[in-house]
């Protein structure tokens, strides 16, 4: 992607309306008049007790496909650092170092930083309000750190360890979420295999017009488990209910979104979590979502244990590489992509 795409030097100078290719269609823009309800129902766990976490785990799967955890283990220090970081790359690094790190445009969710381009519903280009920067942690035969940012000198480090600390809370939340359904702790990570996971710092510049903008079009994440943190500055929505629900900003706390890997995997018992991010005329926003997803060649279907003569699979299987394609060459549009392997 050329270096003038990047939304951060589009918004540029005073810029009072937002470049065509950014504009939304009519259904899929925010109404910010009326204002998107308040998921503040949003199930709130500890992970203080595995047995009462287990059953809350279950129904917030079943219910919402997202839940914050807290009591988490992870170090508030570290998701604090790892938010300044992002900040740190994005305001204060010149552009000609950014460019340093352009992600590779010729292939999809290549490392660095880029703005991602998607497909609108008529096969027109949407542009997403948003720039980020792509890290690449697991497994280590994949991970360089000399792709990142070398500044500030605590940078490299920290996306380490913050993706060792995920790595192992995503782990312990697809064993209770294994649980919850009464399967072995390690059905669901044996589902997915060897984790590939990739950690995406996403900045959305203030917008002049985010009455017709998105920051992220609607969309539910493509593997088994994301796990994200983002500033008090609010702006990510859930759909729930045939509604956009906007999820409060709490900084101690991790969002945990279900991914469409897992809706496969539990037959549909848990849902992904349909999402977007809205944008506004004031505040930058910053965000951290670390994904957790099987391998290219890992072939995921319903779990065995759950497919009986009056539960018959719902999904077919799937290779995930040709799932992740065809999402890159179709766009997300909500979650038509797992519908298509409805059987
Ligand atoms: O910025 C956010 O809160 C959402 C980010 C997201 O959905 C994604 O990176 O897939
Ligand atoms: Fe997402």
């Amino acid at each position: 992607m050329e270096a003038a795409s990047r939304v951060e030097m589009v918004s540029e100078g005073g810029l009072t309306e937002v470049p065509s290719q950014y504009v939304q269609p009519p259904d899929a823009r925010p109404n910010l008049v009326d204002g998107a309800g308040d998921a503040s129902a949003i199930p709130t766990i500890s992970l203080s007790s595995s047995d009462s976490a287990r059953e809350a785990i279950g129904r917030a799967c079943r219910d919402w496909g997202a839940f914050h955890v807290v009591d988490h283990g992870v170090p508030i220090h570290l998701l604090d650092r790892m938010r300044s970081l992002g900040v740190s790359f994005f305001r204060d690094c010149p552009m000609e170092e950014k460019l340093r790190y352009a992600c590779d445009s010729t292939s999809v969710a290549s490392e660095g930083y880029g703005s991602r381009m998607l497909l609108g519903a008529k096969g027109d280009v949407v542009l997403d309000w948003r720039d980020y920067f792509d890290h690449h942690t697991f497994p280590l035969s994949r991970r360089n750190p000399c792709r990142w940012p070398v500044s500030p000198p605590d940078y490299r480090q920290v996306v380490a360890d913050y993706g060792d600390e995920m790595k192992k809370l995503a782990q312990t939340l697809l064993g209770l979420i294994s649980q919850s359904l009464g399967l072995p702790p390690s059905c669901l990570e044996e589902a997915v295999g060897v984790i590939y996971q990739n950690i995406t710092v996403s900045y959305y510049p203030p917008c002049p017009q985010p009455e017709l903008t998105l920051g992220l079009q609607s969309h539910s994440d493509m593997g088994a488990i994301t796990l994200l943190i983002q500033d008090d500055v609010g702006g990510l929505q859930l759909f729930k209910d045939a509604q956009w629900l906007t999820v409060p900003p709490m900084s101690h706390a991790i969002l945990v979104l279900v991914a469409d890997q897992t809706e496969i995997i539990t037959n549909g018992i848990y849902k992904s979590a349909q999402h977007r991010a809205i944008t506004n005329a004031n505040r930058a926003r910053l965000s951290v979502a670390t994904f957790h997803d099987p391998s290219k060649t890992a072939k995921i279907a319903p779990a065995s244990h759950l497919i009986t003569q009056v539960s018959p699979p719902c999904y077919k299987e799937v290779v995930y590489g040709e799932f992740v394609s065809s999402w890159y060459s179709k766009a997300p549009e909500g979650k038509r992509n797992l519908d298509a392997l409805l059987c």
